[in-house]
């Protein structure tokens, strides 16, 4: 192919006192390979190429393609930008056809012509990454970036994990603020968002920063010259991308929140930091393990090497490197110090068996450019379907003088319109109410409408803040909601000292859904550190909305579990009496219950909160909603 991945080893030596790539990467002669390993051979390509039926393989064919291949490469490009969400990596020069790499001057010029003629025609622009030399003349790696509007960007977002001191806070400072570290807390300054961190030094809520880049990559972010701060308008305005980095807590006492971090907030990837001189301790192997068994790739920041001896900093990047081979990860390590190495790594990441990792300083700022890089080469790993109808996740609630009730969270799916209605629940009876939208901001930017993988803050119409909890959703009255205490799911257990038996309970963290289950019954009588069953929870305090093939962590204390909710496992439940329903049986009700509510809202009725409080349903100030089409659906009646 005439476009491939740029999978090709770097040649650069790395010095005495540093690992090098070779060595990280099995693929590439390292001799302790776990047997049966895969290499990145084994991964679709980068942004997952699919081969069309025309040869395209020969590197000459970019020269003068005739219209018949033209159309081909056309075809591909835009499959290729459709699967990297609005961008690919694009390698000039590098045929598979056996031939010798690279290509003379007068073919790349030719090639390239070729390759901005097709950007033309997908509107797209062409940024060359990097240039070698190979036997038979130059490759060329392009990251193609498809045009956005002037009020859109690409969104892609990183949770920031590690031990307490790791250097987290202070590396998002240097990022967002372009502002070096003194080594004694100064750059972290300017993110702490409660008055306890500033005086404890300690992150303890999730937090959101954000940094953009422009069509060329480089950074927008321009912190104000008085105090500081940063406009994120104007940074969104600017961007082509903007990575939203959620900080999270490196304390054990947060870690809560901590997994709520990494299961509400939806990271594509997670950057787990490591203190050079501190070494893999504390947090690090439990935030590992939360990435893992989420299964969101990892990268790896190894900080403050302007203050670790050589042979501390190459023995924390050994028993790193054993971590992540070990069969728990089955990760392949590569040590990035060069940008080849982050082309490379950016190109074979969304496999998620590679691991990048990075050596930098806060303080020097050394290889900050090649993380920075790194990060504007990051492509969301999903692609969503504005077709379906919409679903969102609320993760934090707000009451913003002159403004009302606020809910920040991620679109999961289809597209959210300004003043359009949606049902959002459950509350704790199990009920869906309309609601409706009366201004959405994305990035604090107002914006008329957002879409699947976008997160946003909706204003919301007639609704107190109290009757609004995280984990709770606004989906469209088209998906028919079904509240559900109970559920059947798949478990393995990562870790528990002794056994879990029935009537064990602990924390269910989904998405952003943060409540106590009990185990009810189990096909086995209990469960062990590795043990996989099939267990049927209820929760304790109120039903949920919840999905089949949904991942979530069961966790309490240091016991962690990973669940999967089984396919039609959900169960309904109507005023506590448990009601296990078939599929079909399922849909009928699900039919049942929307005719209730519909009823319900027609006289003007809602559910009955907790505490006795009363919401108004379709009443004459309650919005519209399309005829014909169920409103919501009640766990009760
Ligand atoms: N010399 C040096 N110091 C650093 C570097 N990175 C961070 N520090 C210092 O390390 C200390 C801890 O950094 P933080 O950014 O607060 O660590 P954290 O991981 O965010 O900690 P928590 O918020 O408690 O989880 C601060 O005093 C920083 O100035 C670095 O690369 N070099």
């Amino acid at each position: 192919m005439a476009a491939t991945e740029p999978a090709t080893c770097p040649g650069s030596t790395p010095p005495e006192s540093v690992v090098p790539a070779c060595m990280f990467a099995p693929d590439r002669g390292c001799s302790d390979d776990p047997p049966g390993e895969e290499g990145f051979e084994d991964c679709e390509g980068e942004n997952g190429v699919s081969v069309d039926s025309l040869d395209l393989s020969n590197k000459l064919v970019l020269v003068s393609p005739t219209g018949e291949q033209y159309d081909s490469l056309l075809r591909q490009l835009r499959e290729r930008i459709e699967e990297g969400c609005g961008e690919t990596i694009y390698v000039v020069g590098l045929g598979s056809d056996g031939g010798d790499y690279g290509l003379d001057e007068k073919d790349m010029d030719a090639s390239v012509a070729t390759v901005q003629s097709l950007c033309e025609q997908v509107e797209a622009d062409l940024i060359l990454l990097r240039e070698r030399t190979e036997s038979g003349g130059k490759i060329r790696d392009y990251l193609i970036r498809r045009h956005v509007g002037e009020q859109d960007f690409l969104e892609v977002r990183v949770a920031v994990v590690g031990n307490v001191d790791a250097g987290k806070s202070t590396l998002l400072g240097v990022l967002t603020h372009g502002e070096l570290d003194n080594g004694r807390g100064f750059a972290r300054q300017k993110l702490f968002r409660h008055k306890h961190e500033m005086e404890s030094g300690r992150t303890s809520s999730v937090g959101n920063d954000i940094l953009g880049f422009d069509q060329e990559g480089q950074v927008v972010n321009k912190p104000d010259s008085h105090g500081g701060g940063l406009d994120w308008i104007k940074i969104c305005e600017k961007s082509s991308k903007v990575i939203t980095f959620i900080d999270l807590a490196g304390h054990e006492k947060y870690l809560k929140t901590t997994v709520f971090g990494m299961t509400g907030h939806l990271p594509d990837f997670c950057m787990l930091m490591i203190g050079s001189n501190a070494g893999i301790v504390g947090m690090t192997k439990e935030h590992l393990g939360l990435a893992l068994a989420l299964n969101v790739p990892v990268f790896v920041v190894v900080t403050k090497i302007d203050m670790c001896p050589a042979n501390i900093l190459q023995e924390t990047l050994k028993l790193l490197q054993r971590l992540l081979k070990s069969p728990g990860c089955r990760k392949i390590p590569v040590l990035v110090q060069n940008k080849d190495d982050v082309v490379v790594t950016a190109s074979n990441f969304s496999s998620a068996r590679m691991c990048p990792i990075f050596q930098i300083s806060n303080v020097t700022g050394e290889n900050m450019d090649l993380l920075k890089m790194f990060l504007n080469l990051l492509s969301p790993r999903t692609t969503y379907n504005n077709d379906e109808p919409a679903e969102f996740q609320i993760d934090d609630t707000y009451s913003v003088p002159g403004v009302g009730t606020v809910v920040s969270g991620t679109t999961l799916r289809g597209v959210i319109r300004l003043n359009d209605t949606l049902l959002l629940g459950p509350d704790p009876l199990g009920t869906f109410i309309p609601i409706a939208v009366k201004s959405i901001h994305r990035k604090r930017m107002p914006v008329k409408e957002v879409h699947g993988g976008q997160t946003a803050s909706f204003a919301l119409k007639k609704i107190k803040r109290s009757s609004i909890r995280k984990g709770m959703v606004m989906v469209s009255p088209k998906l028919m909601p079904q509240a559900t205490w109970e559920f059947e799911a798949e478990i393995l257990v990562l870790h528990h000292p002794t056994t879990i038996s029935p009537r064990y309970q602990a924390m269910v963290h989904c998405g952003s859904i943060r409540q106590t289950a009990t185990i009810l019954t189990m096909n086995k009588d209990c469960l062990r550190t590795g043990d996989k069953a099939s267990v049927h929870f209820r929760f304790i305090k109120t039903p949920e909305y919840l999905h089949c093939d949904q991942k979530l962590v069961f966790r309490e204390g240091r016991t962690k579990a990973v669940v999967l909710i089984l396919p039609l496992s959900v169960f309904l439940s109507k005023n506590n009496y448990q009601v296990t329903v078939s599929h079909k049986a399922l849909i009928s009700l699900n039919m049942k219950l929307c005719v209730n509510v519909c009823l319900q809202l027609k006289s003007g009725g809602g559910g009955r909160r907790r505490g006795g409080q009363r919401h108004r349903g379709k009443g004459p100030n309650a919005p519209n909603m399309s005829s014909g089409m169920p409103t919501g659906a009640a766990g009760s009646s």
